[in-house]
């Protein structure tokens, strides 16, 4: 991003080309093409980056998975309507099945983007995207260094390796992968996916603090009474029980999706939006994040597992009925904290951070709400009610943002109500927000690494949730539970209700 006021006074991000950005000829090859993520997500973000027009004639996509599959078949997984759009692309589609362990599939692998550099002008430019088990990475990442291709097809071309979530399952595995991953490629063909960054009200939370004046003198300690980040999902864990299991609220969102959300709503101004500049800003806030001492962590932290529940007429199981989880499993489905962030801007402040399944509402949402006014001079009476102001980020759905404050009743007696001002993103744009994939797709094809994330800013983040994960690994407490659609454990009601504070839940209890 360079700041520059563009046509039409937008701001646009770092070598955002605006309307105009398109990927240069290559060939995205997809790792664990067969499954859930590359058919839900990754093949229709291509599907539309092809309709409209992000992507070149010169552009081709590999699939790459265990399972036998003919090109025929993978082709057809491809979403039906925008591949009449898209004819070039899907015929020229190509699967490979072959085992990660075996050097034979990258020679063969090798052999078909050489074919494409030659016969369809591909440019020598690689983008590797791991979407299978984190327990692939290595293999895939070893073994395309053994042959090569960690290293761009030509002397003008691109090598880039995409890895999905989760990186790790704490700092110190984290760090091994990275040495992993660095024996092959540089840290800047390095595109670490969080696709919370590749939602527009996630980048939105950057244009409304910087691109505004009115609302960074109020952002601080002296303005802001508290802070709290919601990710709320009503679905459960569905087929990936196995998956969860080992992964648990807090590793499967909390270190990744919660904590990217709020270095964003807390760090300081960049100077610039330029990649290097965003994500230092990003990781010197995640360090300012204090590390809870294993004494504190049952006063600062909540864990929940969902029961059976939801009306009669829609019971849902709890989460050690559902497939591929244990009986007796002791998996957090729920997850909530008080952070406390140790620097000049925040300190004393408190964040408050929850995210669960099963919950009443899907909502994703940041509440910064203000201290109340130091002296009010009418009565208390007149004010009964009176909600304190409040600036409420809603990252999805009906994403937008309130404004709260109070408000003089209509009449002849002066009262003050809570009111509210709402900017909603469907009524004041014409604009169609791009999925989050397809956004972060064409990033990574065209080299900008502003929404991915760093390897310090994921060290950061295990630093921060690993001590509470091992205090509950260790704990022979019993779990808390919370009934299917409900909003979570007593527990995580109790942890505000200590600070004399209590959960903006949308819709009420
Ligand atoms: N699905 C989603 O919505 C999201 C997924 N992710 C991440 O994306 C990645 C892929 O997710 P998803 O598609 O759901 O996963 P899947 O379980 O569907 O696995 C993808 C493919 O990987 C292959 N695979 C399975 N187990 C192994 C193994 N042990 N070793 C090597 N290959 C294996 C399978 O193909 P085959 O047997 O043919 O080789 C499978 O089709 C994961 O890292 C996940 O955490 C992140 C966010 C959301
Ligand atoms: O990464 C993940 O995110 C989804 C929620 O994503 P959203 O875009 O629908 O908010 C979550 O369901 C999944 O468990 C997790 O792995």
């Amino acid at each position: 991003m360079n700041g520059d006021l563009g046509p039409g006074n937008e701001i646009r991000i770092n070598g955002d080309g605006g309307d105009d950005r398109k990927a240069p000829p290559g060939v995205v090859v997809i790792f664990g093409a067969s499954g859930d993520l590359t058919e839900r997500k990754l093949m229709p973000a291509l599907a539309r980056l092809a309709q409209f027009k992000r992507l070149p004639d010169e552009f081709r996509l590999v699939g790459v998975a265990r399972s036998h599959l003919s090109d025929d078949e993978f082709r057809q997984r491809f979403p039906t309507g925008p591949a009449a759009e898209a004819p070039g692309l899907v015929e020229n589609m190509r699967y490979l099945s072959g085992d990660y362990d075996d050097p034979d599939t990258f020679h063969r692998l090798r052999d078909l983007l050489e074919g494409f550099d030659k016969d369809a002008g591909t440019a020598g430019n690689r983008m590797f995207y791991l979407a299978t088990p984190p327990q692939a990475f290595v293999p895939i990442i070893e073994n395309l260094t053994a042959a090569g291709l960690n290293q761009p097809g030509s002397p003008t071309g691109s090598a880039r390796l995409v890895i999905e979530k989760p990186y790790g399952h704490d700092e110190a595995s984290a760090r091994k992968l990275d040495e992993r991953i660095h024996q092959g490629f540089e840290e800047d063909q390095v595109f670490r996916i969080d696709h919370y960054l590749g939602k527009d009200t996630v980048q939105n939370v950057m244009a409304l603090r910087f691109a505004n004046t009115i609302f960074q003198p109020i952002w601080n300690r002296t303005w802001i009474d508290q802070v709290q980040i919601t990710v709320a999902e009503t679905l459960g864990v569905g087929t990936r029980g196995g998956f969860y299991e080992h992964a648990g609220a807090m590793r499967d969102i909390v270190q990744n999706h919660v904590l990217q959300v709020l270095a964003l709503a807390l760090m300081e101004p960049p100077a610039s939006f330029a990649p290097e500049a965003l994500r230092n800003e990003k990781v010197k806030l995640l360090q300012s994040i204090r590390h809870p001492a294993d004494g504190d962590i049952d006063r600062i932290a909540v864990r929940g597992q969902y029961t059976r529940g939801g009306t009669s007429g829609d019971l849902m199981p709890g989460y050690r009925e559902e497939q591929g989880v244990d009986p007796l499993s002791r998996t957090e489905t729920y997850a909530a904290m008080r952070l406390d962030v140790d620097n000049w801007r925040w300190a004393g402040v408190p964040f408050y951070v929850r995210t669960g399944k099963r919950l009443p509402r899907r909502v994703t949402e940041v509440v910064l709400q203000f201290t109340r006014p130091p002296h009010l001079p009418i009565s208390a009476a007149q004010v009964t009610g009176l909600q304190p102001d409040a600036l409420i980020l809603r990252i999805q759905p009906d994403e937008g943002i309130t404004l709260r404050f109070g408000a003089k009743v209509p009449g002849h007696s002066f009262r003050v109500r809570t009111a509210t001002m709402e900017f909603s993103y469907e009524s004041t744009f014409r604009e169609e927000s791009p999925e989050a994939y397809e956004r972060l797709l064409l990033d990574a094809l065209i080299g900008d690494p502003t929404l991915f994330i760093r390897s310090d800013e994921v060290l950061q983040s295990w630093r921060i949730v690993d001590p509470i994960i091992e205090h509950w690994a260790n704990s022979k407490g019993r779990i808390p539970l919370y009934e299917a659609s409900s909003w979570g454990p007593d527990e995580a009601d109790q942890l505000l209700s200590r600070d004399g504070r209590a959960w903006h839940n949308p819709g009420g209890r």
